[in-house]
């Protein structure tokens, strides 16, 4: 059976280890470097980047996390998660902070506003329906989330929404003259993946809808099956044919 470890500094490590408990896989609490050890997969979960760093950095846990991204080990960060491993990050807290690197991206922090300008969007997901099954969208739950302006040449985009033009300018000094770009509509870059490296800037684990994960698994399974032959594969045979509820919140 599959262990995946969940990064359980603050954020919503819980709800992620629920959400692997309803797809019948072990998710564990790692707070330690060693305990990075006894897992094959990590999930960093969302909350406050900059608190979740600075207690990283308390426990030693970049070198550790930054080696286990190396050994390409699958490794999924939502939302404050995301921008850990974004390779460059913007919107950054005074000092900035420090990341864990090895997605090729460049994240914007708190890009659609603050606390109360949080929302829900349904999100077209091809490559998700694709492998997973299910309807073409998914809820994505966006919450003081980040978005990713800039990917690099390896890095597959998964989801993107929509946004006025206008709103990027500030990212993009150059644009500041378009002003006739004003009802024009861009997107930025919500969910996307590189190699063993998974990034959503939505939160999955607070909804009903398990596809995320269990894409997630099947990344480790894709590696698992590579390395050797002879290992167990992961089980995870979810039916996601029914549209899910929207029952949040789901940890219990
Ligand atoms: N929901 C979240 O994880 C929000 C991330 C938060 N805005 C940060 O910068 O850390």
């Amino acid at each position: 059976m599959a262990v995946v470890g969940v990064l359980a500094l603050q954020g919503s490590f819980n709800e992620h280890i629920a959400a692997l408990r309803k797809i019948g896989v072990k998710g564990i609490e790692i707070r330690k470097p060693e305990q990075l050890r006894d897992v094959t997969s990590l999930i960093i979960p969302g909350g406050e980047s900059t608190t979740m760093a600075k207690l990283a950095e308390l426990h030693n846990l970049f070198p550790a996390l930054r080696e286990f991204v190396k050994m390409g080990r699958p490794v999924w960060g939502t939302c404050a998660g995301l921008i850990f491993l974004a390779n460059k990050a913007t919107g950054q807290k005074t000092g900035g902070q420090q990341l864990v690197g090895g997605l090729d991206c460049t994240v914007h922090r708190n890009f659609f506003g603050s606390q109360i300008q949080s929302f829900e969007a349904e999100l077209p997901v091809p490559e998700l329906a694709s492998k997973e099954g299910g309807p073409e969208t998914f809820r994505g739950i966006f919450i003081r989330a980040p978005a990713i302006l800039e990917v690099g040449p390896e890095v597959q985009v998964l989801a993107d929404f929509p946004v006025p033009s206008k709103r990027l300018l500030g990212s993009d000094p150059s644009l500041e003259d378009q002003k006739e770009n004003d009802e024009e509509e861009s997107k930025v870059i919500v969910a996307v993946r590189q190699g063993n490296t998974l990034g959503t800037a939505f939160h999955p684990e607070l909804t009903a809808d398990t596809r995320w994960h269990s894409y997630f698994l099947k990344m480790g399974n894709e590696i698992t099956e590579a390395a050797s032959r002879s290992c167990v594969p992961v089980e995870v045979s979810v039916c996601h044919k029914q549209p899910p509820q929207n029952d949040l919140p789901i940890f219990q």
